[in-house]
């Protein structure tokens, strides 16, 4: 048996294709273009990528989009004081900060800055506590990205036996909230788990955002699971090689044999991320100009 793939690509581009439609006539009916703003502090490689990734795709999809980009050496005053600019600009729908930050910034001080209802990001913890007791408000991107592909590849999650690897604050908890929500029963496992192995093999649908290379095994897998690699990991080079290859949390080779569906690594989970930042800010415009979005357009 082979796994079906879940194309996370595709998908992404999908969606990026109703948030434009659905851009084109909030701006007729606003008289201005949703807005996205998205901050950098420091030169990490990867975060620069992605912030260019975000400012094109937001442009594609008929949105403004606002980059700001202070130095490594920026102080915390600096960037708050950037943020509460953002917080009081009309222009601006989000605003989102690129993590990780420089150690020197306070991470959950400068989330705690932004508008909740500008936090397209979905970190701050009012979007946090929303989503806990089920409320309307803002759900981190990864997450969500993934719910929207499991739904699509599965319809009705109810009853499914679901296990989240990994408890971060930006994928785990709100991970296994979501689960929650659609009535799943949720195991969160982690570093501290006994039988890791045994706990993921009852489950329907694995979740892996840990952040470990590859290790989620086959033998792991209960036959027809469907998984979902949110790891982005890269490997030391080949010798010759200038780059390592990307690889995620699960076995991708083991662990297709088993599966029933699996995302791939890179194409699967990452793409949906920024397809989803580009919904949210969407959503946060129509909020801001009390404009109406058909429920479940997006
Ligand atoms: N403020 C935030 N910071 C970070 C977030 C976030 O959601 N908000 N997530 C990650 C980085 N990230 C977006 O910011 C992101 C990661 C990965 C991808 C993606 O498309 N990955 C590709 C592979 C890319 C590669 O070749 O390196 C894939 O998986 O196919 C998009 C966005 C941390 N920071």
């Amino acid at each position: 048996m082979s796994a079906e793939l879940i194309d996370g690509k595709a998908f992404a581009e999908g969606l990026r294709e109703k948030v434009g439609a659905l851009a084109a006539t909030f701006a007729a009916k606003a008289g201005r273009k949703a807005g996205l703003a998205v901050v950098l502090v420091g030169e990490d490689p990867a975060s620069q990528v992605y912030v260019r990734s975000k400012g094109k795709q937001t442009v594609a999809c008929g949105m403004a989009s606002f980059e700001h980009k202070l130095p490594a050496t920026a102080s915390e005053a600096d960037l708050l004081g950037l943020i509460e600019q953002l917080n009081a600009d009309r222009s601006v729908d989000g605003i989102l900060v690129q993590l990780p930050l420089p150690d020197h910034l306070d991470e959950q001080k400068v989330i705690a800055t932004i508008a909740p209802d500008k936090d397209v990001d979905g970190f701050h913890i009012i979007n946090a506590g929303r989503l806990a007791v089920g409320q309307e408000g803002f759900v981190p991107c990864t997450p969500l990205g993934c719910l929207m592909l499991l739904k699509d590849r599965l319809g009705d999650l109810s009853g499914l036996d679901a296990v989240v690897i990994g408890r971060s604050n930006i994928v785990g908890k709100p991970m296994a909230q979501l689960l929650l929500q659609e009535s799943c029963t949720v195991t969160v496992a982690h570093s501290r788990t006994k039988d890791l192995p045994g706990v993921v093999r009852r489950a329907d649908i694995v979740v892996a955002a840990v952040g470990r290379p590859e290790m989620v095994k086959a033998d792991w897998i209960k036959l027809g699971a469907t998984v979902i690699d949110v790891g982005i990991n890269r490997l030391p080079p080949e010798p010759g090689a200038d780059k390592g290859r990307l690889v995620g949390d699960v076995d991708f080779a083991g662990v297709r044999d088993v599966a029933g569906a699996i995302t791939p690594v890179p194409g699967g989970v990452g793409p949906m991320t920024i397809a989803v930042l580009l919904r949210n800010t969407l959503v946060a415009a129509h909020r801001n100009e009390g404009v109406a979005l058909a429920a479940g357009a997006l």
